[in-house]
């Protein structure tokens, strides 16, 4: 048996695509799909065969015979059923995963500020639950063409043939209850869309109170949100039974419409077996055959509400399966890195106001360059945008070479960033550093002074950190994520304050560390803390209203009234002034 196809696919956009790519298990639900109900008719004909045998006093040989013929056909039908079964399932598992691969690469490729607007419940909702029930609806629709459609054929055909009178007679009611179904079909639709968006908005608050569990409980804010948590479960519930209700609770309404012809088949057909026109054998086929038309054709009534169903989730779905793009892994890197910036500014939405304006420097591998400035000043943004994460205006130019025309590779290749939170996963301190490489991490363990930290951890490396890090102290946190920002030695290596939670002597031993170990990197070091900013290159002090002095420390020292404020306050008042 080959193994289930995990592929990317061509226009995933159209649903035809989905049964197109899977052709080979297709005809073979087509081949068993058409067989098993062709054949299922067979069942009845015998069993008609063998009661009129057995009534009209038939040898027990002749019985035996035609007892074995029909237990061999329901045994064949039950084996084609399984087939049948088999290669639906196998569509479905395979079209599910497909989608969701698709839908993952498209997440994956979307830019930061697409990636900013989006909404993890909206998100994780519609890359689950919805592939789950468009892939059920297309799995129920391929079963049901043939389950219903091929046998109901298959069974009017003998129908017609034993009596065309009681069959279009019986038959009559049929239409109404599909012509119901169809009618409700809008409302359905109405309120399975309305279930679907609740049920993103649900997922949404979800992971809300699961982050900040902690937060809402240390602020007491536990049980009013648990009050608003409830009306919006409460909330959800009514939508579901809404979006079910009218689906679920038509079936038995369709089966009694359906069923209603029963009354012509008992009258006409009892009449024609009393005339001696049918058999009993005949009429107890006949009576099979109408049940089971019947059976189906109600639940033909409900396939179309829960196609319409799934309907909702395609659409909400299908903006996310475009095609699937891969990544262009080649780069064309040299050591001698260099970082120009002229008059760069930034806003993190287009037509917003500029955050930074005007920023101009230059800098080149070896160097550490530190960023400071009061509060919402700008520093993290500058250091956002020296990834190219988000567009810019301006100049960022590496290695001559412009920011934005680096492909995301390479971007990724070489440059480093350590935002100012750490964002730990819950896993070990190992993976939380290498993200998944193999590679030796003691160095760097070293050069984030880790290595004593880690005598005390009977797992070492393999030590879990627990839910974003808890098990660890905001110091031990926040030096894990610097060693991950660390460990390839990217050409450059942004650090969004980094020692905020590391004491100083700490802080000073890792930057003489980074200067040692790090020649060939350019370093960018946003901090507030000025205590090591003598012993770096050169210094950005972003100001409120957006102008920036940039120079050495010895030069802002200076220059800049506000930096040598800042720095004696800092350091000289505080009695730590180690100035070179
Ligand atoms: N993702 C974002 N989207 C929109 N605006 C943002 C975003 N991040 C920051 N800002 C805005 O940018 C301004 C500067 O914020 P930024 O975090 O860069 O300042 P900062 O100097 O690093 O501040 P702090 O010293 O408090 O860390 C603030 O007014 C903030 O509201």
């Amino acid at each position: 048996m080959s193994k289930l196809k995990i592929e990317p696919m061509k226009h995933p956009d159209k649903i035809m695509n989905y049964w197109k790519k899977e052709k080979y298990v297709v005809a073979c639900i087509v081949i068993f799909g058409v067989s098993f109900n062709s054949m299922i008719i067979l069942g009845p004909i015998y069993q008609g065969k063998l009661i009129d045998s057995i009534a009209g006093g038939d040898n027990l040989t002749s019985v035996l015979i035609l007892a074995a013929t029909y237990v061999a056909i329901i045994g064949m039908v039950q084996l084609l059923r399984y087939f049948k079964r088999f290669y639906i399932r196998r569509f479905a598992n395979s079209t599910s995963a497909t989608m969701r691969l698709m839908i993952y690469n498209n997440i994956m490729n979307k830019s930061t500020s697409e990636l900013d607007n989006e909404n993890t419940g909206n998100l994780m909702t519609r890359a689950i639950s919805d592939v789950d029930l468009c892939v059920e609806g297309m799995r129920k629709f391929t079963t049901e063409v043939f389950d219903t459609g091929v046998l109901m054929i298959a069974y009017l055909i003998s129908m017609l043939t034993y009596d065309v009178r009681i069959t279009v007679l019986s038959m009559i009611f049929v239409p109404v209850a599909m012509f119901i179904a169809e009618k409700l079909k809008s409302i359905i639709y109405k309120y399975s869309k309305d279930y679907r968006t609740k049920s993103s908005e649900v997922a949404d608050i979800t992971y809300d109170i699961i982050e900040n569990s902690m937060l809402y409980r240390v602020t007491g804010m536990e049980v009013e949100n648990k009050a608003k948590y409830k009306n919006e479960l409460k909330d959800l519930q009514d939508k579901a039974i809404k979006a079910n209700i009218l689906e679920n609770s038509m079936q038995p309404v369709y089966n009694v419409i359906a069923m209603l012809g029963i009354n012509m088949v008992i009258y006409l057909g009892g009449t024609k077996v009393i005339h001696g026109g049918w058999t009993v054998g005949v009429f107890s086929t006949y009576v099979a055959m109408f049940t089971a038309v019947a059976v189906k054709a109600s639940k033909a009534a409900k396939l179309f509400n829960s196609v319409q169903k799934s309907q909702v989730s395609w659409k909400r779905i299908k903006p996310y399966l475009t095609e699937y793009k891969t990544k262009d892994t080649s780069s064309n890197m040299n050591n001698n890195t260099t970082l120009t910036v002229k008059n760069l500014s930034f806003s993190y939405e287009k037509g917003r106001e500029n955050i930074i304006e005007d920023i101009s420097l230059e800098a080149r591998k070896g160097e550490i360059i530190g960023v400071t400035g009061s509060i919402a000043s700008g520093k993290s943004t500058l250091g956002v945008s020296l990834t190219g994460l988000y567009p810019y205006l301006g100049s960022i130019k590496i290695d001559g070479k412009e920011l934005k025309d680096y492909s995301e590779y390479e971007k990724s290749q070489m440059i480093s960033y350590l935002g100012h939170r750490p964002q730990l996963l819950s896993d070990t301190i190992y993976n939380n550093i290498t993200l998944g490489s193999v590679q030796d991490i003691s160095s760097v363990l070293e050069e984030v002074c880790f290595d004593t930290d880690m005598q005390a951890m009977p797992h070492g490396q393999n030590t879990l950190v627990g839910n974003s890090g808890i098990k660890l102290s905001g110091g031990q946190q926040a030096r894990i994520a610097l060693a991950r920002a660390l460990l390839n030695k990217s050409k450059i290596i942004i650090l969004d304050d980094p020692f905020s939670a590391v004491d100083m002597k700490t802080e000073e031993k890792i930057i003489e560390n980074i200067k040692n170990n790090y020649k060939d990197s350019l370093i960018i070091l946003i901090s507030h803390r000025l205590a090591i900013f003598n012993r770096i290159n050169n210094i950005i002090l972003l100001k409120n209203n957006k102008t920036a002095d940039y120079g050495t420390h010895q030069e802002l020292m200076k220059n800049s009234e506000i930096y040598a404020t800042i720095y004696k306050l800092q350091c000289t008042e505080g009695g730590d002034s180690d100035e070179e």
